[in-house]
């Protein structure tokens, strides 16, 4: 029997960091929702305890550093599991790229294995296990749109974005989560996003107000960092698109767009300044 999982991209319509924890975390409040931009993970039963990756990208770790592949063995080791597992991903979301789709493989994973296993598990104990594997993994498990909470691991859901379309640019730079948050002074924050703002405009269906109330502090950093991710934006915006904003630790910038029409003339327009753009939807 082959199973099959799509594991679909974030993006962040807001992010703010409140403060860093003892544990070397910071605590966040952030708004997601997923994209149409997605990998697929097929898994068959090899009829040995084996677990192995294969993927037709050559820029993602096959071995145990592979999300996908800590999923299935914390799956595993905490039930006791002695089936085996052999997954094939083929990569479509740009890695290290703040779209979370090594997050979102590892969600994938865990979804599929508790079918190909039978597991039994509910939704909420695959978002808990996948806490374990990574801050976003939770939010990935559950999917649609959430106020991410804690490190990012306390869910609540929020009402989705209206249908529009998200030119992503993913300029040719990789960046590391750790490092775009060990670069940042939380109390030296000036402008917070409000969540609360992000809520109220998704309640209302205004598409208008989501553009408005859009905002990363983590953008601080990385824009420092990478100048070149500041230019992308700018020309997103210079392009017309309705709200422009990079996505968590980034570099991939977004821009939301309400007309089809225009969305493709920006991409268009992007070609020449960044190899990588896509044009996708906001998933209901
Ligand atoms: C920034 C965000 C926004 O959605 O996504 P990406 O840009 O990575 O997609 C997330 O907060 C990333 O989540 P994720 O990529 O799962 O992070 P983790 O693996 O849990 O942590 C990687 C590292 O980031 C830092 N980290 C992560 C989450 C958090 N709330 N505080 C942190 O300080 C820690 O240094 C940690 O060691
Ligand atoms: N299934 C996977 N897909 C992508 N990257 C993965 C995967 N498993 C582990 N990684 C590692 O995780 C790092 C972050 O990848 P990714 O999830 O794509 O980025 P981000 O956290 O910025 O959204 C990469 O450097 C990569 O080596």
């Amino acid at each position: 029997m082959f199973i099959y999982e799509k594991a679909p991209a974030k993006i962040n319509l807001m992010l703010d960091v409140l403060h860093k924890r003892n544990d070397g975390f910071h605590e966040v409040e952030m708004v997601m929702t997923m994209v149409d931009l997605a990998d697929r993970l097929t898994l068959h039963d090899p009829g040995t305890s084996r677990i192995s990756l294969s993927s037709q990208s050559g820029y993602i770790p096959l071995d145990d550093k592979n999300l996908a592949v800590r999923a299935a063995r914390l799956l595993r080791q905490r039930f006791g599991v002695n089936r085996g597992v052999h997954m094939h991903l083929e990569k479509r979301i740009p890695v290290a790229a703040g779209l979370a789709g090594g997050s979102s493989d590892a969600a994938a994973a865990l979804r599929g294995l508790n079918r190909l296993w039978e597991l039994g598990l509910s939704t909420a104990e695959l978002e808990e296990l996948g806490a374990e594997i990574g801050s976003d993994v939770p939010f990935c498990v559950r999917g649609g749109t959430a106020l991410a909470t804690g490190r990012g691991e306390k869910l609540e859901a929020l009402a989705s974005p209206p249908r529009c379309w998200v030119v992503l640019a993913k300029p040719p730079i990789n960046v590391s989560t750790a490092d775009v948050y060990g670069n940042l002074r939380a109390a030296e924050i000036a402008v917070h996003p409000s969540a609360s703002g992000m809520r109220a405009a998704l309640e209302a269906g205004s598409f208008e107000a989501v553009c408005d109330g859009l905002g990363n502090v983590l953008e601080d950093v990385t824009l420092k960092l990478y100048p070149g991710v500041a230019r992308l934006k700018q020309v997103m915006e210079n392009l017309g698109a309705d709200g422009v904003l990079m996505s968590g630790s980034g570099p991939t910038v977004f821009g939301l767009v309400s007309k089809e029409e225009k969305a493709k003339r920006i991409c268009n327009g992007l070609r020449g300044f960044c190899e990588e753009v896509y044009a996708v939807r906001t998933l209901g």
